[in-house]
C-alpha cells in the first residue's frame, strides 16, 4: 500500500550488488509511477527514468528545457512506487559543477539509486541525433568529480555518460571513459555505440560497469540481452520503449473512435479495470478502511 517499503539506501545497495553480479541488469524506462509498478511485477532488475520521456511527457523536446526541480520531483514520484532501484537521467547535471553537486543531493533526497551525467554542451540533444557537441575533458571531469564528492550515501551511483563517440570516434570514447572513471565515475554510459564490437571496446577500456542504451530508431541495432552480455555489458536501458508503446496504443484507439464511432474494437487491447486495480493494490486500501472503520460505538447496538 502507498509507497515502497524498501528504503533508498537498500535500493542503492541492490543496484551495486546487481552490477557486481555478472548478470545483465535490465532497466526499462518508466513513463509514470504506475508503469514502474508494472516493471517490478514483470521481474526486471530496476527502473530507468529517461530525460527524453520526462521532457516529452510535458510536450517538450529533449533539449535541456526541463529543470532540476521537475526532474527530481517526477523521478522521486516514480522511485517511491517501486522496490527496485531507479536510475535517473540527469542530462548535463543542470549547470556548472556546483549545480551538479546540488543535483546529486536533490536526487539522493528524492530516493534515486543513481544518476547519469553527460558531457554534452548545453543545450543538449538526444544522443542519437546528429549535430551534438561535447565539452572538453576538463569540464566533463569536473562535472563528475563534483557529483561524486557531493553524494552523502557512498552507494549512490554516479554514472558518466559520454557522447563523444559520434563526434570524435571510438578511440576518443575509450580515452574519455577512462578519464571519467579517474574523475570518480562508478559506471560508464557510452552513448550511440554502433556495434557490439564498440561496446566490447569500451568494456576493455574500463573496469567499471558499462551500460548499453537500446533506444529505438537510434544509431545502434536493438541487441538482445544475450548479445550484450556476451560482450560484457552490465546494464541495459530501454529508455523510451514504454512511452512509445503506450502512445502508439493511444493513437490507435483515438483513430478507432474517430473511424468507428466507438472504442469497442480496442477494448481487448486495454488493461482491464481489474488489472488496473491490481496494479494500484486497491484491495489493500479496502482492507485498511475496513480495519479502521470496523468498530462499534459504545452503547449503540
Ligand atoms: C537515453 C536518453 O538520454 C533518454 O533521455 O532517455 C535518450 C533516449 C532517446 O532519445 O532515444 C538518448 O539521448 O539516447
Ligand atoms: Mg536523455
Amino acid at each position: 500500500m502507498l509507497y515502497s517499503a524498501t528504503t533508498p539506501e537498500q535500493k542503492r545497495r541492490m543496484l551495486r550488488e546487481g552490477l557486481a553480479s555478472g548478470k545483465l541488469q535490465q532497466f526499462p524506462g518508466a513513463f509514470n509511477p504506475l508503469s514502474a509498478r508494472l516493471i517490478q511485477e514483470k521481474g526486471f532488475d530496476g527502473v530507468y527514468i529517461s530525460g527524453a520521456v520526462l521532457a516529452n511527457d510535458l510536450g517538450l523536446p529533449d533539449i535541456g528545457l526541463t529543470t532540476l526541480t521537475e526532474v527530481a520531483t517526477r523521478a522521486g514520484q516514480i522511485a517511491r512506487m517501486t522496490d527496485l532501484p531507479a536510475l535517473v537521467d540527469a542530462d548535463t547535471g543542470f549547470g556548472e559543477p556546483m549545480n551538479v553537486a546540488r543535483t546529486v543531493q536533490e536526487l539522493e533526497h528524492a530516493g534515486l539509486a543513481g544518476c547519469h551525467i553527460e558531457d554534452q554542451f548545453n543545450p543538449k540533444r538526444c544522443g542519437h541525433l546528429d549535430g551534438k557537441n561535447v565539452v572538453d575533458l576538463e569540464t566533463a571531469s569536473k562535472r563528475i568529480r563534483a557529483a561524486a564528492d557531493a553524494r552523502r550515501d557512498p552507494n549512490f551511483l554516479i554514472m558518466a555518460r559520454t557522447d563523444i563517440r559520434a563526434v570524435d570516434g571510438l578511440a576518443a570514447a575509450q580515452d574519455r571513459a577512462r578519464a571519467l572513471v579517474d574523475a570518480g565515475a562508478d559506471a560508464i554510459f557510452p552513448e550511440a555505440m554502433r556495434t557490439l564490437e564498440e561496446f566490447a571496446a569500451i568494456r576493455e577500456a574500463v573496469d567499471v560497469p558499462v551500460l548499453a542504451n537500446m533506444t529505438e530508431f537510434g544509431k545502434s541495432d536493438l541487441f538482445t540481452a544475450d548479445q550484450l552480455s556476451s560482450v560484457g555489458v552490465n546494464m541495459v536501458i530501454y529508455p523510451v520503449t514504454l512511452l512509445r508503446s503506450a502512445m502508439g496504443a493511444a493513437e490507435r484507439t483515438l483513430d478507432a473512435i474517430k473511424a468507428e464511432g466507438t472504442q469497442q474494437a480496442q477494448v481487448p487491447n486495454m488493461l482491464t479495470r481489474a488489472r488496473l486495480y491490481e496494479l494500484v493494490d486497491y484491495e489493500a486500501y479496502n482492507q485498511f478502511d475496513t480495519s479502521v472503520f470496523n468498530f462499534q460505538v459504545p452503547g449503540q447496538h
